[in-house]
């Protein structure tokens, strides 16, 4: 079973909309933050070292699933719980639930690939098989 980590996160006053509630797309860059530290806390080195030993540039997002229950505002602390929902030969699905303490406010599904540099073309990016060892480090 996956490993679920928390990520927490204090909301800043420059993190919201003139009604003083968090703009959107600040919860998907939580995520993406929850994401990297979802995969350091296992154990698997950040993407400036993996890229250097074995040319993985890191996850990038292929697609994005996220639902909003409750707004936040700022001064309050937020906790984004994140683990790995599906594991596939390339893609796996990581989900994240962004919670003010028992209070959910999202949830969100991203789809992400490991990837290297296209070994034809250095504009494009190419999505690897899933490594085992990292996968088992994630509890996959
Ligand atoms: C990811 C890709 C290289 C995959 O292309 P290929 O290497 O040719 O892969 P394939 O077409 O063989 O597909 C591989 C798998 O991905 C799946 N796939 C491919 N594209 C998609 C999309 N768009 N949605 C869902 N699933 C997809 C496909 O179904 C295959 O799944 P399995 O059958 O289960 O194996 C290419 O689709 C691409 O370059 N997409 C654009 C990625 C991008 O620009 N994302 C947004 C910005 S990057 C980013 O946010 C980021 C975050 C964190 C980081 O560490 C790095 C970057």
């Amino acid at each position: 079973m996956s490993k679920t980590t928390v990520f927490e996160v204090e909301v800043m006053f420059g993190d919201c909309d003139p009604a003083g509630i968090v703009f959107f797309p600040n919860f998907h860059k939580w995520m993406d933050a929850a994401s990297l530290h979802f995969f350091v806390q296992c154990g698997v080195p950040p993407w400036r070292e993996l890229v250097k030993t074995r040319g993985i540039i890191g996850t990038p997002l292929l697609e994005v699933h996220t639902q909003f229950y409750k707004p936040a505002t700022y001064g309050q602390r937020l906790q984004v719980h994140t683990c790995v929902q599906t594991w596939r030969d390339k893609v796996f699905i990581q989900h994240h639930q962004v919670r003010r303490g028992e209070d959910v406010l999202c949830e969100g599904r991203e789809t992400r690939a490991f990837c290297i540099r296209h070994p034809d073309d250095p504009d494009r990016i190419k999505a690897i098989p899933i490594p085992a060892d990292i996968r088992a480090q994630c509890g996959g």
